[in-house]
């Protein structure tokens, strides 16, 4: 059994192979593609793959991005698996969805959900959680101990909030510069105002979740741009590369685990 997980962003396509559809499966290839560049998956990486039995993505880049990934999957000769995409639900993987309009969520952001809660869970207790994913846009998700979805925030990535400020202005078009607490020139003051508006939006939604659940909260970030951040934030975070890939391997457990040892056969010696 092999799995393909796909993430389709606003700005990259993120893929993953493993040989099997469970967590701690075996990572047998990975890759990304900027959108424009979706047709060459299957010339391209693809074409060395095995075929994946099953294959399970998320995607919030709208639906001509998922039928041009569709029509990839279809170049590929003995890829025969029904492609799936995650729905966000009201309940899924011990994750409850607190959105007014739980299928307005964003797929990505439910899946990371479930990916940190697996993989808090897996390192010890439960506690209340703080999701932040750093990508074309930028989302701070807060669970509570019990996995429930409280509520989230969105807010423009650095390139969005950057190229806002260069289409608003006359006189902001200057190179990228670094961060740094006092920034002496616009390059700096640019970068850092971008940084530091992502780091004390995290801070905020920390201190919600702290005051509503009075316990400290984990903090689990992701996203293209993750490591740029991890200089600047205020509290430690954990920094989980691959966090959408181990939410679509629970899900995907949940769906196709048929690995599983059958009932009254545990502890049978
Ligand atoms: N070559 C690159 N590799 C990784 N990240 C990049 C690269 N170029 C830009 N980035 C940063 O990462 C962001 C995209 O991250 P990603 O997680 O792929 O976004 P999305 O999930 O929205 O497609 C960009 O907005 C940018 O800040
Ligand atoms: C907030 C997002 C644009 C983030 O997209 P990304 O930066 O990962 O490309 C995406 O999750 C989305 O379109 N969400 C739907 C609206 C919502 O979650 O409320
Ligand atoms: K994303």
């Amino acid at each position: 059994m092999t799995f393909l997980a796909i993430d389709i962003g606003n700005t990259r396509l993120k893929w993953a192979m493993y040989d099997a559809p469970r967590p701690g499966a075996a990572l047998l290839a990975h890759g990304a593609e900027f959108l424009e560049h979706i047709e060459r998956l299957a010339e391209g990486p693809w074409s060395k793959l095995p075929a994946p039995t099953h294959m399970l993505g998320c995607v919030v880049a709208g639906e001509t991005a998922r039928r041009r990934v569709h029509d990839q999957m279809e170049l590929m000769l003995g890829w025969n698996f029904e492609p799936q995409w995650v729905v966000p639900s009201v309940h899924e993987a011990g994750v409850s969805n607190g959105y007014e309009h739980p299928l307005r969520l964003g797929a990505d952001r439910w899946v990371a959900m479930i990916g940190a809660r697996h993989h808090i869970l897996q390192r010890g207790n439960e506690r209340p959680l703080i999701v932040v994913m750093v990508g074309t846009a930028v989302t701070v998700d807060a669970l509570d101990a019990q996995g429930n979805f409280l509520g989230g925030l969105i807010l423009p990535g650095h390139g969005i909030m950057l190229r806002a400020l260069e289409s608003g202005t006359a006189g902001l078009h200057v190179p990228t510069g670094s961060v740094t607490p006092f920034p002496k020139n616009t390059s700096d003051a640019l970068t850092s105002g971008g940084t530091y508006a992502i780091a004390g939006a995290v801070e905020r939604m920390y201190q919600h979740l702290y005051l509503h659940c009075s316990m400290e909260p984990a903090c689990v970030m992701a996203g293209g741009a993750g490591w740029k951040m991890v200089p600047s934030m205020t509290r430690p975070f954990e920094l989980v590369d691959n966090l959408i890939f181990e939410g679509l391997l629970v899900m995907a457990q949940q769906r196709w685990g048929q690995d599983r040892v059958p009932q009254g056969v545990v502890g049978v010696r």
